[in-house]
């Protein structure tokens, strides 16, 4: 059986995975996986349905059953979100749902619930996942895993930038709070913590611009003879 080949790009919270995961995937024409997002519509739903985020019981049951669709869009750039039939797609990209995510995604019950709805995006030609735990528990034996970092203080004016240019009414120093506070509890979790795959390859993307963080990676695919 011909197994499709799987990028991984893991780090912390601004560091470019989702970015660089989507321009990856559309240059290798393969299909993207943003986990994170997973976590997040999962905050989300549990906010719509009133369910409380440390209830585990009540959140596997929401990971079970979520009901969610990835559409690319039409431009091949990014995704649209559909969450029980509703576009959730910029709802669900604030902080305030990004630290619901982490404390939800601490849960090892709900972690199980979605560890096959992401193996299952795992199609010919390929896959480019971008989370936390992509290399370290969902694709172990990706042929290319990558831990992209960057300074807590890029990650929070990136951010902030990110947010602002969205019209959000934000605070670049507690931007940088919450991202260090998000770091603390995603590292530090007992299951699936954050940390490098011990065969990744660790780019700092500090001092690089996203189109030469996408051309590191790229010279690793060739390098590994992975888009054939
Ligand atoms: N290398 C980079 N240099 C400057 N800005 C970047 C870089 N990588 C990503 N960005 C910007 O930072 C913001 C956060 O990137 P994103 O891909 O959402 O990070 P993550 O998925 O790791 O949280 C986005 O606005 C993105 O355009
Ligand atoms: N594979 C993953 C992806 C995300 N998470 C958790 C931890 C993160 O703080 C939240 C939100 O992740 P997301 O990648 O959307 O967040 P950022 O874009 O990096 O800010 O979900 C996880 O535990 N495992």
């Amino acid at each position: 059986m011909i197994v499709a080949p799987v990028i991984t790009i893991d780090g912390p919270s601004g560091s470019g995975k989702g970015t660089v995961a989507g321009l990856l995937a559309k240059k290798l024409g393969w299909n993207l996986l943003d986990s994170g997002a997973l976590y997040r519509l999962l905050a989300f739903a549990a906010g719509n349905h009133g369910v409380d985020l440390t209830n585990e019981e009540a959140m596997k049951l929401l990971a079970a059953h979520l009901d969610v669709q990835f559409i690319a869009a039409g431009d091949g750039h990014g995704q649209r979100i559909i969450l029980e039939g509703d576009e959730v797609t910029d709802l669900i990209r604030n902080e305030q749902v990004g630290a619901g995510a982490s404390l939800v995604a601490s849960l090892p019950a709900v972690r199980d619930a979605l560890l096959q709805r992401q193996q299952a995006f795992q199609e010919m030609p390929g896959l480019v996942a971008d989370g936390r735990d992509m290399g370290t528990v969902v694709f172990p034996d990706a042929p290319l895993k990558v831990f992209l970092t960057a300074s807590a203080e890029e990650r929070a004016r990136r951010r902030y930038l990110q947010l602002k240019a969205k019209g959000d009414d934000v605070n670049l120093a507690s931007l940088l709070d919450e991202i260090q506070a998000r770091d603390e509890r995603d590292t530090q979790r007992a299951v699936a913590p954050l940390k490098p795959a011990a065969d990744a390859i660790q780019l700092d993307s500090t001092e690089l611009s996203i189109e030469q963080v996408l051309e590191r990676i790229l010279s690793e695919v060739a390098s590994r003879d992975l888009a054939g």
